[in-house]
């Protein structure tokens, strides 16, 4: 039966609030549950964008624009894509680590996310049939919450992480809201303040990471991918030790996504060539060092790799140019706590005269003369000015990119590394910062977030419906997003601005298409691929 009444009003995606016309309103059973006057989507949004201007914090601010998204996706987007630059910080990173912190104490809505329940596996199927609603989902984003941004283990309330994703999709690359769906695994959290507050909203009971642990998400991914065949799965902020376990379980049968590992990896290599850009220089004589090898540190640095035998080095020789450095310093082979993850990238120590002084990033950073320094360690402040001076004494502009997310774990701020450096340094951050003047020059700076190419990547993989994201759509990704920087300006970032995330999804989301179609792993027939992944955009209109 076709919904009426409160049942409309209460439904976000049909949702038009005072901008029902009259003749909607009587035959959609609205008559007299509204005021009178008719609103256009820009008055509406006129009159939002006022509110929000009132707010004081970005949390409320934060707040203010969840409680339209609750109700009114459609105006949602609309002001979103009136203000992206402005809006992004404050609905998704840096300002959504306040929002996970707080969750169960703000919790207002369920923003139709699917709750699973690691006590409950026979209800996965009904969760996810609930939520979708009779709704045909084409991308969820799904997170067990133990490595939410830098911050950790946040339970049940890293559901907004998921949702935060979501959110950047539609607005970055019209992925339709109505077909997306943010699901939470809660598999317990080892957080003590969690357990040990009675008003946390989800399971109060130790993580799970074992064989139960595996076999829920295994019968997870088997259900959705049975209730949507079509769906493009992305997997975000699980653990060091379970995230890459589990993408590579998945990733040779499925549209499967790792962002974390994957997606900061496309970014980070486009940052790296953009940066090659801007100084002329070759990619075959960087030196790359991984400061922080977790799941983003060694995603990243495999994709650079990646990219450096793309570009004619054999992989001994491209090894020979990368280090890693984790919290006991240079990773050496002799070392039985390496990850697998990290094993390929450690090096011998009879490389060094002094190889057990290499115990922390200083000593590395002497030692290796890096080119390109990538921060992925949580470890706020530890790209200090001896590191940067050092870099600059070796090469003479080095790639310095603090990646630590939110702002206050950043390894260097941009302004103090443009500083310590003399201008010299190109670097990127992890979050949005104002532009830097040093020595009467504007500096740009890029955000290296994974936000600029996931939902261009999963746009096209959606328009292609690619049977699986392959490593040539991968590359593809970077490669598009690489070539968008202007390097004839003084102080160019090194990646494009979020003002364009549009135009730049797009862009990604069209190599993407192509190199499906090339490797032949679409499932959607493509005569013209611009033209299908511009109609597949979805429009912030009623
Ligand atoms: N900008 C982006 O797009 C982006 C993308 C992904 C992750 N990140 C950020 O990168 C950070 C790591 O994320 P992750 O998913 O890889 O987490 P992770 O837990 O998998 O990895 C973190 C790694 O840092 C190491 N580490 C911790 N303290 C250290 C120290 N003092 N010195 C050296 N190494 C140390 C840990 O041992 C671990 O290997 C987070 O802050 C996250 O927000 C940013
Ligand atoms: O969420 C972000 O802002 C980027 C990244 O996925 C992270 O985990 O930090
Ligand atoms: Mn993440």
């Amino acid at each position: 039966m076709k919904m009426r009444g409160y049942e409309v009003l209460n439904n976000p995606f049909m949702n038009k609030g005072t901008a029902f016309t009259e003749q909607e309103r009587n035959t959609l059973g609205l008559t007299g549950l509204l005021p009178s006057h008719v609103q256009t989507i820009d008055e509406q949004a006129d009159q939002a964008y006022k509110q929000y201007q009132a707010k004081q914090t970005n949390l409320e601010k934060h707040l203010y624009l969840s409680q339209i998204f609750n109700e009114n996706r459609t105006l949602f987007f609309n002001l979103l894509d009136k203000h992206v630059a402005e809006f992004m910080p404050v609905v998704y990173d840096p300002t959504i680590a306040d929002s996970i912190e707080n969750y169960s104490d703000l919790f207002v809505n369920p923003q139709n996310a699917a709750f699973l329940d690691i006590n409950h596996p026979e209800n996965i199927e009904a969760t996810l049939e609930n939520a979708a609603d009779g709704r045909d989902i084409e991308l969820m984003v799904v997170t067990d919450a133990e490595g939410i941004l830098g911050i950790g283990d946040w339970g049940v309330q890293g559901v907004d992480i998921a949702v935060g994703k979501l959110m950047v999709y539609t607005a970055a690359a019209g992925i339709d809201p109505s077909r997306v769906l943010p699901v939470s695994i809660d598999a317990g959290t080892d957080r003590q303040s969690l357990l040990d507050d009675e008003g946390y909203l989800g399971n109060s009971q130790a993580r799970d990471r074992g064989d139960d642990y595996f076999a829920f998400v295994d019968k997870f991914v088997k259900t959705a991918q049975n209730l949507f065949p079509h769906m493009y799965l992305h997997f975000e902020d699980f653990g060091r030790s379970t995230a890459t376990k589990i993408l590579n379980t998945y990733k040779a049968d499925w549209p499967t996504f790792n962002d974390d590992i994957q997606g900061t990896g496309i970014v980070v290599t486009a940052a790296v060539l953009g940066a090659l850009a801007i100084t002329g220089e070759d990619i075959k004589d960087q030196i790359y060092l991984t400061y922080g090898a977790g799941s983003a540190g060694t995603g990243i640095a495999n994709r650079v790799l990646a990219e450096f035998m793309q570009q004619g080095l054999t992989e001994e020789e491209a090894r020979q140019r990368f280090y890693m450095v984790d919290k006991q310093g240079l990773l050496f082979d002799d070392d039985d706590t390496l990850t697998d993850e990290q094993r390929p990238f450690a090096r011998s120590k009879s490389e060094f005269e002094n190889a057990s002084e290499l115990t922390n990033l200083t000593a590395v950073v002497k030692a290796v003369k890096p080119t390109v320094l990538v921060g992925t360690s949580t470890n706020p402040g530890s790209f200090t000015q001896e590191i940067v001076t050092e870099m600059v004494a070796n090469t003479p502009h080095p790639k310095i990119f603090p990646l630590s997310n939110p702002t206050r774990l950043h390894e260097a701020m941009p302004d103090d590394i443009l500083k310590w450096s003399d201008g010299k340094a190109l670097v990127a951050a992890g979050v949005p910062v104002d532009p830097v003047t040093y020595n009467g020059v504007k500096y740009d700076i890029g955000q290296a977030n994974n936000m600029l190419v996931y939902p261009g990547l999963g746009l096209g993989t959606i328009v292609s419906q690619a049977k699986v994201l392959s490593d040539g759509m991968i590359s593809a990704a970077a490669h598009a997003l690489g070539g968008m920087v202007d390097a004839s300006q003084p102080g160019a970032p090194v990646l494009p601005p979020v003002s364009s995330l549009r135009e730049m999804s797009e862009r990604v989301a069209v190599a993407v298409a192509q190199e499906a179609v090339d490797e032949g792993i679409n499932r959607q027939t493509l005569s013209d691929i611009q033209a299908a992944v511009k109609q597949a955009e979805w429009i912030p209109e009623y």
